[in-house]
């Protein structure tokens, strides 16, 4: 799995990799210039003719040299704008500059023109991972005229101005794309950055995940190739037993909809056996809605540990019987997943969370936190304070939005890569619900259950949005989980 380095531990990551390879930092930095144009051929579908790279005085500014040879041997007419006299920058920045070849025009920045046409390509190598201090002078300038100019803009490695780990603080560059080395900078994981990073891919150069995994901190970028390993099979000779009983438990007049969302999301998601628990009024449409789901009454559910796992709260409202709630959690011994409602109530009656199962699945949206953990600054104020609740109530929390991260009582914490904005639709978290509820009742530990769930759950939003965009809607993510498992390969 990916780890998210910190910045300030980047430097020492490079020269202990380089020195462990027996490569030079140039090396390292060639690597990094083909990487990114590698991903500039495979994501853009035309790759414009000019290209205007803007080079500062560090490496990443050392990147951009580097990719303007690269692109201008591709037959690309490339312009490199740059700020400081060589001598002023970086070592193999210097060595870069020296290997341009002739067909490359380079400009200072205070004669380049800055008129650029929709069709152009404008890199962003002001600044990297070293910046220091908000952008101010010439920097600023340019900077600001590019977030003027038209042309498609692609930052390297970040989008300069942005600090590696923290929240900007002034300018920044504002990318269409942003081509980040080995790993996501965790500053572009902020939804306060969202209008700088654009489109986020990783650009591979070769550093193995054991040897990032020395320098991280505990955080981790899930991809789909890190879901594999983590499914339980199915097999043969099973019986619909052998994948978990669950109960959803929601639903109030006007939004039994989330139950039944949730439902059929924990079938398709392979549940064997799938019990709701709605009000007595509100069954019928449940049970239109999905024959395949069994609705339990009061009495069946007093024996609760019949059921592998509980999902708690979709559309339960604020006005249930609260000493059902409480008598629900100290009778189930086992982890559970609480949901919407089932969260606001823990907000609205604190004692309730000490009743909570340990190990259980909390899938807070950013508002439901908020009433959870009090008043949030700002996303990395977020992220701690997800750190400190999990270890506080020893519970996973999933912290739902663009980049949904799961955090781990022990800490570590997991940022999710798939999905996209055609999610945001009504129900798409009952869906997830339903999705966690199923994985942890056919017997994975809370964990993988969060793990696998959040990213299908994306997955399946991106697939169903293929040919919907912004017309998809909730059930549609469900029709898709299948298609989420059949493209990573699970059976
Ligand atoms: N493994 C890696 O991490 C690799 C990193 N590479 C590149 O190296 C970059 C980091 O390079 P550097 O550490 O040289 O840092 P940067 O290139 O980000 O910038 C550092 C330079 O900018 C100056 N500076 C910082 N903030 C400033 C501000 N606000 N105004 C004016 N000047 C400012 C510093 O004094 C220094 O000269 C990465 O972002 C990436 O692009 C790649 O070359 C290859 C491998
Ligand atoms: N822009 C986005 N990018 C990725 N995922 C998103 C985006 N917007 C919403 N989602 C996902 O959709 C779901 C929305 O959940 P939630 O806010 O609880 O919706 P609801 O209450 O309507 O069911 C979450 O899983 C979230 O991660
Ligand atoms: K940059």
């Amino acid at each position: 799995m990916l780890s998210i380095i910190p910045g300030n531990k980047i430097s020492s990551l490079d020269s202990t990799y380089i020195k462990e390879e027996g490569i030079s930092s140039w090396d390292l930095m060639e690597r990094a210039a083909s990487a990114f144009c590698n991903l500039l051929f495979e994501k853009l579908l035309m790759v414009p003719d000019d290209v205007f790279i803007f080079s500062g005085p560090g490496n990443n500014g050392g990147d951009g040299l580097a990719i303007a040879r690269l692109l201008s041997l591709r037959g690309k007419k490339v312009s490199l704008i740059v700020f400081e006299q060589n001598q002023n920058c970086s070592k193999d920045y210097q060595i870069n500059f020296e290997k341009l070849p002739s067909q490359v025009q380079v400009f200072r920045w205070d004669e380049f023109g800055f008129a650029f046409n929709d069709h152009d390509l404008i890199i962003d190598g002001i600044f990297g991972v070293g910046i220091n201090r908000p952008v101010e002078g010439k920097y600023r300038e340019v900077i600001e005229k590019l977030n003027e100019a038209k042309g498609i803009k692609i930052a390297i490695d970040i989008p300069s101005g942005i600090p590696s780990d923290s929240l900007l603080i002034g300018i920044a560059f504002k990318a269409d794309y942003t081509f980040t080395f080995q790993f996501p900078k965790l500053a572009l994981l902020f939804p306060e950055h969202a209008e700088y990073s654009g489109v986020i891919e990783v650009a591979d150069i070769g550093i193995p995940d054991h040897f990032l995994e020395q320098f991280g901190e505990n955080r981790y970028f899930l991809t789909g190739d890190d879901l594999k390993s983590l499914h339980l099979t199915f097999n043969r000779f099973s019986h619909k037993g052998d994948y978990g009983k669950v109960l959803l438990i929601g639903g109030s007049k006007g939004k039994v909809g989330a139950v039944l969302l949730a439902s059929k999301a924990a079938l398709r998601t392979g549940s064997g056996l799938v019990f709701a628990l709605v009000p007595e009024d509100e069954r019928l449409i449940l049970q239109i809605g999905a024959p395949e789901v069994i609705l339990a009454n009061q009495d069946e559910i007093k024996g609760l540990q019949i059921f592998d796992a509980l999902g708690v709260g979709p559309g339960w409202g604020q006005e249930i019987d609260i000493s059902f709630y409480e008598s629900l959690l100290k009778r189930y011994h086992k982890p559970l997943v609480i949901d919407a409602d089932g969260l606001n109530l823990l907000s609205a009656h604190p004692r309730l969370i000490e009743l909570v199962p340990n190990g259980s699945i909390l899938t807070p949206h950013i508002k439901e936190f908020e009433r959870m953990t009090g008043k949030v600054d700002h996303h990395l104020d977020r992220l701690q304070k997800a750190r400190d609740f999990s270890e506080k109530h020893n519970v996973y929390l999933v912290l739902k939005g663009q980049f949904t991260s799961i955090t781990c009582p022990d800490g570590r914490q997991f940022f999710n890569s798939s999905g996209n904005q055609y999610m945001a639709t009504a129900g798409s978290g009952d869906v997830l619900t339903g999705m966690v509820t199923s994985f942890l009742g056919q017997g994975y530990p809370p964990l993988n259950a969060a793990l696998c769930a959040v990213y299908h759950h994306g997955l399946a939003g991106e697939l169903a949005s293929e040919t919907r965009l912004r017309g998809t809607i909730a059930g549609d993510i469900i029709e898709s989980i299948p298609a989420s498992f059949l493209k990573l390969g699970i059976a």
